[in-house]
């Protein structure tokens, strides 16, 4: 409250000419003890009190004379904004029952009596009872007041509830025999204060505290029931209890995990973590993820709150698997959890090994089911390669023959495209293409397996017999793929069957002729498994009449656009789709990869990537995140192949006009810059048509 709020208004201004009969009757009719004088403009310059008028007419002073001379200048003035505490302060100390109440500029705006001192403070008063009322019936706690002889005065709603009862049966009832477990002697006549006094009032257990009011004016009970406290209790017990098993949980992970907030911020390390990121937990705890790990993309999935599992990310230089979760609570994202693949690596190894086994077996138990594969010809082999393209051209020069073929490559290259392909051009295209995959197959049935057996040849043997592989294919192909990891004993009978064409079935003493075709395939390097005794060198030569060896994607580059743009059609056509090709910066980070897995892996991005498209271009985001990160890396390695001894196996058109570019068309010093032959150069400048910078 301010003294603008509190003052009278529309007092009657006197000034020095006004006459003392004036200045009395002005005084009588506003009923005030006092009034302002003001000077012609108005501002203040004193005050005509009634002792004023006294004083004057006791000197012999005229009715009609001028109350100049008989007023007081000294005045004591409050500003209309000064707050009531002040005013409050000033008026206790001022002598004076009346002040004049001015404006910022001195000029009068009324006056300020005790009465309205009296006045403001009943305001107050009933303001703050208010104020004290609203706390008082909303509070969760109860509140009891008894008066100093221990009767009950009041208890609010809160109270009532807890206690189950009411106000009017409470009220004027005394404290002690409706509540006999708690004294409140020390409080009412000691006034101590009482804190956590853990009690029994109406058979409900509660928790006080008990303030004395005043000097032995009374007591106040602020009460809470046990059971609101026992609840939270067993809440937080919970919550502690779920926290320590999580931890424990998640210290027995070979993973590192970690959980940030929704700011990024470390909040849950495991001690996997500590040991991957070299640092105490209460070093990580609360620190921004990406002070800890670079690049990292955790930031993302709070973003996005897309979560990614088993992606690869470099950290510290190294690839790792990570996978990325976020925590939603309430349809928000509070946080997110990151995974760091990083120890026993070797024991993921080896599983993922098994698996892979498992994997070709299963392939092998389907085949036997039954496949309805299209036959594969060369026009659906793709490539704009120029020795790819001779070799599909020796390959169907090779296929009207009847010899052994032998495809080495890497994995995912085409091999088994290109069996299928020579199947089909050959003179055995009207018999059955049978494959075989020699990893796939059990040890234990590898030979019936090839050979068939006869009725009755073992424990468990079908009925009449069962025709083998080579059986299966009479009068068509063969193809013995992994051919690499077949065992040395079938080796010697594969061996036989390809020089005279017949073979004994299982249990058989009966020689079956066969006219087949045999194409075998290997991504292993045979001539190293021959020196190592593991294959034998008679078949080796045997199988390697004519051999071609498929390009690996990478020394091909040119064929990735093509491939992708004949991928994205069949898939368009499988999942209804309208993808019409790839951004440009796809197609660079698809040339710039190294494809390991080849064509397989090639045609498995882009599935991946059709899926998740969105637009008509397959995009960046849309390729898995190892393309992505690794995009950097391999520009950096391809660029260091150059100074590599076996750079030669590597090199295509663009990295020798690449190199030529650099040395400014020197041959010499591109020869030694990749370390190759002149010869060799001048012979590979020949066949890729090199046009030579002007030097
Ligand atoms: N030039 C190509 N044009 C079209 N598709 C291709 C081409 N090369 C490979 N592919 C496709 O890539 C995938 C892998 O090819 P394939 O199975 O023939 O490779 P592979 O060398 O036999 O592999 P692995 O050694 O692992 O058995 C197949 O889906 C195949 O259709």
């Amino acid at each position: 409250m301010l003294m603008s709020q509190m003052m009278t208004r529309d007092v009657p201004l006197l000034q020095t000419k006004t006459s003392l009969k004036q200045g009395v009757e002005l005084l009588r009719s506003s009923k005030l003890d006092a009034l302002p004088v003001i000077d012609e403009d108005g501002f203040l310059i004193g005050i005509f009190t009634k002792a004023n008028v006294l004083d004057a007419f006791l000197a012999g002073a005229e009715s009609s004379e001028m109350i100049e001379g008989h007023f007081n200048s000294q005045v004591v003035t409050v500003q209309a904004d000064t707050p009531y505490r002040e005013v409050e302060q000033r008026a206790k100390q001022s002598s004076v029952g009346t002040g004049v109440v001015i404006d910022k500029k001195g000029k009068a705006l009324g006056i300020f009596t005790k009465v309205d001192m009296i006045l403001a403070l009943f305001r107050e008063a009933e303001q703050l009872a208010i104020q004290l009322s609203t706390v008082y019936q909303a509070m969760p706690n109860g509140i009891i007041v008894v008066n100093h002889n221990n009767v009950i005065q009041q208890i609010n709603p809160a109270g009532e509830k807890i206690l189950g009862l009411k106000q009017d049966i409470l009220k004027g009832r005394l404290f002690d025999s409706e509540f006999a477990d708690l004294d409140l002697s020390l409080v009412l006549k000691q006034s101590q204060h009482l804190v956590g006094v853990q009690t029994q009032m109406n058979k409900v257990t509660v928790l006080c505290n008990i303030s004395p009011i005043g000097e032995r004016a009374g007591a106040v009970i602020v009460f809470q029931a046990l059971t609101d406290f026992d609840q939270v209790a067993l809440e937080l017990d919970a919550t502690k209890r779920l926290y320590e098993t999580l931890l424990t949980v998640t210290n027995i992970a070979y993973e590192a995990i970690f959980v940030v907030d929704d700011q990024g911020k470390i909040t849950l390390v495991n001690e996997a973590a500590c040991q991957f990121f070299g640092k105490r937990e209460k070093e990580l705890l609360q620190k921004p993820i990406d002070q800890v790990i670079e690049n990292t993309r955790l930031l993302r999935t709070l973003k996005t709150g897309m979560s990614e599992t088993n992606e690869i990310q470099v950290i510290y230089g190294r690839p790792y698997i990570v996978s990325r979760l976020p925590i939603v609570r309430q349809g928000k994202i509070i946080g997110a959890v990151g995974k760091i693949i990083f120890q026993k690596l070797d024991e993921v190894k080896e599983v993922a090994q098994k698996l892979a086994q498992m994997d070709l077996e299963l392939n092998y138990y389907k085949e036997q089911v039954g496949s309805t594969r299209l036959p594969v010809t060369f026009t659906q082999i793709v490539t704009v390669n120029h020795d790819m393209r001779r070799l599909k051209q020796e390959a169907e020069i090779a296929a009207r023959g009847n010899s052994t073929i032998m495809l080495t490559g890497e994995s995912g290259t085409g091999k088994e495209l290109f069996a299928e392909a020579i199947h089909q051009a050959s003179p055995h295209r009207n018999g059955p293409f049978v494959k075989v995959n020699c990893a796939a197959i059990p040890e234990n049935l590898l030979e019936s397996e090839f050979f068939g057996y006869a009725s009755g040849a073992f424990t468990g043997a079908q009925k009449g017999g069962k025709a083998g592989k080579f059986a299966i294919a009479n009068g068509g192909t063969l193809f013995l793929d992994e051919i690499g990891d077949m065992s040395l004993n079938l080796q010697s009978k594969l061996l036989r069957v390809l020089e005279d064409r017949c073979f004994e079935p299982v249990g058989s003493n009966e020689t079956v002729k066969v006219d087949v075709r045999i194409i075998a395939a290997t991504n292993k390097d045979l001539l190293q498994k021959v020196s190592s005794g593991e294959f034998r060198s008679d078949l080796y030569y045997r199988l390697n009449v004519i051999s071609f060896r498929l390009i690996p994607i990478r020394n091909r580059a040119e064929d990735i656009i093509p491939l992708v743009n004949v991928f994205l059609e069949r898939l368009n056509q499988d999942f209804g789709k309208r993808i019409s090709g790839v951004t440009p910066e796809v197609q660079k980070t698809l040339i710039a990869h190294r494809w390991p897995g080849n064509v397989r892996e090639l045609k498995n991005v882009i599935e991946r990537a059709v899926n998740f498209a969105a637009g008509e271009l397959l995009e960046l985001a849309d390729l898995p995140f190892y393309l992505r990160e690794q995009k950097q890396e391999d520009r950096i390695k391809q660029s260091k192949e150059w100074n590599l001894g076996n750079a030669h196996e590597h090199l295509d058109k663009e990295t020798l006009e690449k190199a030529l570019l650099k040395t400014n068309g020197n041959k010499s010093e591109v020869a030694r810059l990749l370390g190759i032959s002149r010869s060799w150069l001048y012979e590979k400048i020949r066949k890729y048509d090199i046009k030579l910078p002007n030097r």
